[in-house]
């Protein structure tokens, strides 16, 4: 292929790197220009030396539906696109008013595990009203015959007791006696996979500390380890409470630092307080060609949104 074909078929995409606690993304805005990537260039691009490296890539999009300002559509490391993201749901709240794509203060956002609620806190702090949590195994989803706080797995002969929850996207929450020495690397693949979890799942390991700290890992569904998971946190807090080993406030560290958790029960939904960073604004040369058939993360560019 000549280099003018070849450089042809690419095109720059402008983007901004940004992470919460060391959960990285990738920041896309799909408002003010088309964008369309097959699932196998998003794996390449999250590729730490081949690519930019990063755990999400987050597109903003137009709203889809009445009542809320964006849609956020969130695609893991391995390409898969997944229903949220709780610590890119605060630096998408950061990207859209640094972008002055609105100056709204409390922002609604449509995903595809629902409608959120974004308020922009001081010193680039974002709450998120992360939504109710969902325990029915079915709609985690995660196969029991019945519901209950904690279930019991087999696990290449090993009986492994957890917690499931969706917070949108699935969710299994271990206890551990010290997160340092939890077995991450062992058990966060072998579960995430577990035929249990049709549509796969995270994994996070709790460590209870009191009532009101804990700490956390998590293996997470299409990227592995990360610094930080949100949601993983968030379903970690639900997971404690459920136990009877966590009041309605902890403070949740992370590998990558703390985030502030507070739910008041079931039916409540689950709220995060935590920080964002942005750390460079960049472009990127991706090819053009048109995706396959519903293999690829596609929105087309659109008028800017109207000022929030
Ligand atoms: N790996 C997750 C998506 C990203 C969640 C995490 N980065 C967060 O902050 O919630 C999943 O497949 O459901």
């Amino acid at each position: 292929m000549s280099d003018n074909r070849r450089r042809s078929n690419g095109a720059n995409l402008p983007f901004t790197k940004m992470h919460g606690l060391g959960n990285d993304f990738m920041v896309v805005d799909a408002i003010s220009q088309p964008f369309r990537l097959r699932p196998d260039v998003i794996s390449k691009l999250a590729d730490r030396h081949f690519g930019i490296g990063f755990d999400q890539l987050l597109v903003v999009e137009p709203p889809g539906m009445p009542d809320v300002d964006f849609r956020y559509r969130i695609f893991n490391a391995d390409g898969s696109e997944v229903e949220q993201c709780g610590n890119g749901a605060r630096c998408f709240a950061r990207f859209v008013r640094d972008q002055r794509l609105t100056n709204k203060k409390v922002i609604r956002v449509q995903t595809a595990g629902g409608v959120i609620e974004l308020k922009a806190g001081k010193d680039g702090w974002v709450l998120v009203n992360m939504g109710v949590p969902e325990l029915e195994p079915a709609k985690v989803p995660f196969e029991a015959a019945q519901r209950s706080n904690t279930y019991r797995l087999e696990v290449n002969g090993e009986a492994v007791e957890l917690s499931v929850v969706s917070m949108g996207n699935p969710h299994a929450v271990l206890l551990v006696d010290d997160v340092d020495a939890a077995p991450v690397e062992r058990l966060g693949p072998l579960l995430e996979s577990h035929p249990a979890f049709p549509r796969k799942a995270n994994i996070g390991f709790l460590q209870v500390i009191d009532r009101h700290n804990a700490k956390l890992r998590v293996f997470e569904r299409g990227a592995g380890e990360t610094l930080a998971c949100g949601s993983g946190a968030c379903a970690a807090m639900v997971a404690g409470r459920l136990r009877g080993l966590l009041d309605e406030k902890v403070r949740m560290v992370l590998r990558g630092g703390p985030l502030a958790l507070e739910w008041q029960g079931e039916g409540a939904p689950v709220m995060m307080d935590g920080p964002t960073a942005r750390v460079f604004d960049g472009q990127v040369r991706v090819p053009i060609d048109s995706p396959r058939r519903g293999r690829s993360g596609r929105s087309s560019g659109r008028r800017r949104q109207k000022k929030g």
